[in-house]
């Protein structure tokens, strides 16, 4: 029988030799990924597209669908994830603009949709992740669309209507709250800083564990976190990471009302993805105050056997009680029974405006 140093040393030669060939077939496909690049720029071109998120959602649908590996489907996705994420690097570094600071929910997001090589670019204000996207001074941004207690991120519906940039992918990331400060004790704390949507997904146990301590409102959940490190009797509602990140106790963790609490993601760029088997189309309209009118737009995609996985309503800037109908459907605008549904549907809307057509996510 051999030793238990004997046997480490035999599984450990298998495990280099194996890396060894990981390391040779990373390096082969990143010289692919460089030939590429080549191809992309071909005669000069200026406006090259490195960034192709169909393609990203096929290789990562195709990684989940063969792999029978002790790694789960997701675990196996999120390292190729990486291995894309360092090979578009080679290509294009690409800067990603989120509504910050560091350590913020939606700079989660980005990561997860862009892998750690990406470039994180953190602005103040999701209106600044619109602007710097539409002034082409980042190549993509991602905002914060809706979360599953609270609904939909205001701020981001209204930009959507004005803005020049398209969606180019979704990215779901569970939500879990904790209080953070510099004490460690509740009853020291005099005030709650946190982002209104996050306020509102623990309206309930603020109110049965901090009751009559001051609720106030900021433009993100880091923030609140970076001025919770100015004051000891502030605390702030933000994730784990911004307690480490902000060198901050942990005074209760998973504060959120809902366990299955979840934020959707959108990523917003200039340039539209073609079809990638499994997409989604996002459109905003407004309608005729007239009978009828949403049943319409509704048979439009019945009768083509369209889903609509999402319709929200938020009431439209100019004119008082009328409506912007928010709606996401299956299917890109690429395909055909998508594009006679959409141009059926435009001719019956006030307002009418395609926001883009995007790859399902196959990351969980
Ligand atoms: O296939 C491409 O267009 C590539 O650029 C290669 C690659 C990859 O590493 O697989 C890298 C970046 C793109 O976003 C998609 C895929």
């Amino acid at each position: 029988m051999a030793t238990e140093a004997e046997q480490l040393l035999q599984i450990r030669q298998q495990i280099d030799t194996i890396d060894e060939q990981i390391q040779q077939l990373i390096t082969q496909r990143a010289l692919c990924a460089k030939q590429v690049a080549d191809i992309k720029t071909q005669g000069g071109r200026v406006e090259a597209v490195f960034y192709r998120p169909e393609r990203e959602a096929q290789v990562l649908r195709a990684v989940k669908a063969r792999n029978t590996s002790v790694l789960s489907d997701d675990d196996m996705a999120r390292l190729f994830r990486e291995i894309m994420s360092v090979c578009l690097a080679l290509e294009q570094p690409l800067r990603v603009a989120y509504l910050g600071p560091e350590g913020s929910y939606t700079h989660a997001a980005v990561l997860k949709q862009f892998g750690s090589f990406a470039q994180p670019v953190p602005v103040s204000t999701i209106e600044d992740v619109f602007k710097v996207v539409d002034t082409n001074q980042v190549d993509y941004g991602v905002v914060p669309l809706e979360n599953s207690t609270e609904g939909a991120v205001t701020t981001t519906q209204d930009c959507l209507i004005s803005t020049h940039a398209t969606v180019t992918g979704e990215v779901e990331l569970p939500i879990h709250h904790c209080l953070l400060g510099q004490s460690k004790q509740l009853h020291t704390i005099s005030k709650v800083l946190a982002h209104p949507q996050a306020l509102g997904q623990c309206r309930t146990w603020l109110r049965n564990n901090l009751p009559g301590v001051k609720l106030e409102a900021v433009d993100s959940n880091a923030l609140a976190a970076k001025m919770a490190q100015e004051h000891a009797d502030v605390a702030a509602i933000a994730s784990e990471q911004a307690a480490s990140l902000y060198q901050l106790n942990i005074l209760k963790s998973h504060i959120e009302d809902a366990q299955n609490n979840t934020t959707k993601f959108w990523v917003i760029g200039r340039h539209a993805p073609t079809p990638s088997g499994e997409d989604k189309t996002a459109l905003i309209l407004s309608l005729a105050n007239e009978a009828g009118a949403l049943l319409r737009i509704l048979d439009s995609f019945a009768k083509r056997n369209i889903s609509m996985t999402r319709i929200v309503s938020r009431p439209a800037s100019d004119q008082k009680w009328d409506y912007m109908f928010y709606i996401d459907i299956t299917g890109h605008q690429q395909d055909p029974a998508v594009a006679e549904a959409l141009a059926e549907v435009q001719t019956n809307a006030r307002f009418f405006k395609l926001l883009g057509s995007y790859p399902v996510s196959p990351l969980n």
